[in-house]
């Protein structure tokens, strides 16, 4: 269990619209295609109001909330340092920003690392960062875990399903899975019962709705939804509100928990969704979490409501007065049904609506929110309950739905089908970076090609995606991985696979868990689009580098020992791979160095540092090591102007005559901020005389350097200490401003 976290007061900001105007139903930003990189903070006192100083806040201590708006934050001197530490720290995904008030779903779910948990509606994906935290609860600062359990991140928006892949880059787990589909109708995926052949459902023992809404909760801070906003948003979202949660309900195992949310104050899109839920799908009660958070401040649910009808505020007071004020001829295209109202004042009574929470902006300076955290009745309440409407379909018989459904639930869903679509051009897409595991080019034709004996998932060519295959254990360039690494006969090499038409290893290989292997094995992945599995941990190093070493090897040993070199040389060992590998990795096969040797320096200081520029008793080190991938730790303490609070471990590189770094450019300036105070990196420098350099009016480019000497230790947190892709990332949230 995670501590109790208390009112994450956050602060209210302001942000351009990312609101289509083109449409009928404005959507919050987080539904909406460039969220991710808007909202600034617009408020009041200038404090760092660190949540991490009292262990009953944010678990973990892990969220701040900064209270200074966004030009503040860039223009102000007072400001800089801090403001280069976010910018950089943004940038290699060691901190996300969030509003306060978005990080609580995640909060009641109570996710534990066994957990099979699917978050239905899970891009641009802080939820499912918040999600992959409490998944690998068991991670060090240097190393991750491999949780048991298995996360599907979904969303049925294929570009936004980059920036969720983005965004959990940060925390590359080998439990986590992307999926494309939409929610209201994700497949059943199946697994093996037992030992047997037989399949079973997989079912869910977490699942976060944190659907699309019209998003008027966020008004403070997305001022356009002022004056995009009709009254119809609402009504128009809550068809398809209503039935991704009932997919949801449909997929929950029976001891599971369900959280829906919206960041919306509608009734429509929220108590009459779940009222409306809770009636059709029998079993399933609003759990009374008024114990949870106690000093989040919250309203109960609303019992009664009387929704809107139309663009100009009409009210009917009952769906049977709505449909009378239609013509009779006009009646099949009514635009709302029974379910926008609340079912009979008697029905209500036994839903217990009052146990959903409303978060108002007034209770405690935030965004407005609704929470509802749902599970099944107990054995024996669920056998006296009868909802009166309810549809004859137990969540247990977890139907699949059929394409004509979809197509079926598709138009009736027009409204929102149109808006969810289209993306902005300019919407950031998802550059691929060492930390972003990007499936490998699509093969042309279907991608059905047969790997030679070995396990292989051939998806749907519908999708062009690459299938996913698993290696053997014993395949020749998994075990020259494992040689060159020196790692332990514990490494899961079985859940080893590749991303290619050939089913062979060519560029790079990624690691999954056990269940995500059995969830890969039992399911063909036709009905979705399967974006990701696992995290990547090698890749083939296919610069100067390998074939340099592959050279190098040729001129001094015979052919036989070459052939095994080359191939040893040229795959290493990824930074987002290395907290999952280091676990594996025999102890005295790492390079143990002092931050007083000056190594650090010289690998930060240069791209390709000559063996010989190192002092010796970092040389010494390096030079009985074979050419190739391997891994240097750093121990905490002082030296050579650095500062370590925890020990960093660090992928290199070894060529013939020169050691390198294996992390890429922004990710080591972040670390050389942290850790010197200042960018000792070659960017870093030149950045920084650029800013130097006198203009034609004599005065310096910038006030202060470009890149600002690291943010102060203290507001670091001390997970944070680590290479962002090097040790395990921080999981570190910010509400409010991050200023990227
Ligand atoms: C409120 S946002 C989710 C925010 C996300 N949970 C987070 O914390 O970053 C709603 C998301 O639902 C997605 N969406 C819309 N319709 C969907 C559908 N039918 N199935 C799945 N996802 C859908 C949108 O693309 C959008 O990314």
């Amino acid at each position: 269990m995670h501590p109790p976290p208390a009112p994450l007061s956050p602060t209210p900001s302001t942000s351009p619209s990312d609101n289509d105007d083109d449409n009928d139903v404005t959507l919050c930003t987080d539904c909406s295609p460039a969220s991710t990189s808007t909202a600034a903070a617009r408020t009041s006192p200038s404090s760092l109001d660190t949540l991490a100083q009292n262990e009953n806040r944010y678990p973990e201590g892990l969220a701040w909330q900064f209270n200074v708006p966004k030009k503040v934050l860039r223009k102000s001197p007072e400001f800089k340092k801090f403001h280069s530490f976010l910018v950089f720290e943004t940038e290699v995904g060691n901190v996300s920003r969030q509003e306060a008030v978005s990080m609580l779903p995640p909060l009641f779910l109570d996710v534990l690392p066994h957990h099979k948990v699917l978050d239905m509606c899970a891009a641009p994906g802080s939820k499912t960062a918040q999600l992959l935290e409490a998944l690998h609860l068991a991670d060090e600062p240097t190393t991750s875990s491999i949780p048991p359990g298995l996360l599907i991140a979904n969303d049925s928006d294929y570009k936004r399903t980059h920036l969720l892949i983005h965004q959990s880059a940060r925390l590359p787990s080998p439990a986590l899975m992307v999926t494309n589909v939409d929610a209201s109708i994700f497949p059943v995926l199946r697994l093996p019962a037992g030992q047997g052949s037989k399949m079973e459902p997989l079912l869910f023992d977490r699942i976060l709705c944190d659907v699309p809404c019209s998003g008027d909760g966020t008004i403070r801070k997305n001022v356009g939804i002022w004056k995009y906003w009709n009254p119809m948003d609402g009504n128009g979202l809550h068809g398809l509100q209503l039935r991704i949660l009932q997919r949801a309900m449909r997929m929950l195992h029976s001891d599971g928990r369900l959280v829906y949310s919206t960041c919306s104050l509608n009734p429509v899109e929220n108590e009459a969704v779940i009222a409306e839920a809770l009636r059709t799908i029998p079993g399933f009660e609003l759990v009374d979490v008024s114990t949870s958070l106690p000093t989040l401040q919250r309203c109960p649910g609303m019992t009664a409501w009387v929704p809107t009808t139309d663009r100009n505020l009409m009210f009917h007071d009952t769906y049977e007065a709505y449909i009378a004020s239609i013509p009779e001829a006009k009646r099949k295209e009514a635009k709302m049904g029974k379910s926008h109202w609340p079912p009979p004042a008697e029905e209500v009574k036994g839903l217990h609506l009052d146990r959903c929470m409303r978060i108002y902006p007034h209770l405690q300076d935030t965004g407005g929110f609704f929470v509802a955290v749902l599970q099944r009745k107990s054995a024996g309440k669920a056998a006296s309950a009868s909802p009166s409407s309810a549809v004859k379909r137990t969540a247990d018989e977890l139907p699949d739905v059929e394409e004509s459904e979809a197509k079926k639930a598709k138009l009736e869903a027009d409204v929102v089908a149109s808006k969810d679509e289209p993306m902005d051009q300019d919407t950031p897409a998802e550059t691929p970076t060492e930390a972003t595991p990007a499936p490998e080019a699509a093969p042309k034709g279907d991608g059905n090609v047969k790997g030679k004996g070995k396990e292989r998932q051939d998806g749907d060519s519908r999708f062009k995606e690459n299938p996913y295959t698993y290696i053997p254990s014993d395949d020749v360039i998994v075990q020259s991985c494992v040689r060159q690494l020196s790692l332990k006969p514990t490494f899961p090499a079985a859940n080893v696979l590749v991303r290619n038409p050939s089913g062979e290893p060519s560029r790079s290989l990624y690691l999954t868990n056990d269940l995500v292997h059995a969830v890969l094995d039992a399911n063909d992945f036709k009905k979705m689009r399967l974006m990701t599995a696992g995290t990547k941990i090698f890749t083939k190093q296919d610069s100067g580098f390998g074939r340099a070493n592959k050279n190098a090897a040729a001129a001094k040993e015979g052919e036989e020992k070459v052939e095994k070199e080359a191939v040893e040389s040229q795959w290493r060992l990824l930074s987002e791979g290395l907290p999952v590998v280091l676990p594996y990795v025999e102890p005295a096969s790492i390079i143990e160095a002092e931050l007083a040797s000056g190594a650090l320096r010289t690998l930060v200081e240069g791209y390709y540092p000559l063996t010989s520029t190192f002092a010796e008793v970092f040389r010494v080190l390096v030079e009985v090591k074979s050419l190739g991938s391997h891994v240097v730790r750093f121990k905490t303490g002082t030296g050579d102007g650095a500062s370590l609070t925890h020990d960093l471990v660090l992928p290199i590189w070894k060529s013939q005559h020169s050691v390198s770094l294996m992390i890429d450019k922004k990710a080591k300036s972040a670390m050389s901020l942290r850790v010197f105070g200042e960018d000792l990196t070659v960017a870093g420098r030149e950045a920084a005389a650029k800013q130097k350099k006198p203009t034609a009016s004599g005065v310096s480019a910038a006030n202060t350097p470009a890149v600002a000497s690291g943010a102060s230790g203290a507001a670091i947190p001390a997970a944070a200490s680590g290479a962002s892709a090097v040790s395990t990332p921080a999981p570190v949230a910010v509400a409010g401003e991050a200023g990227a």
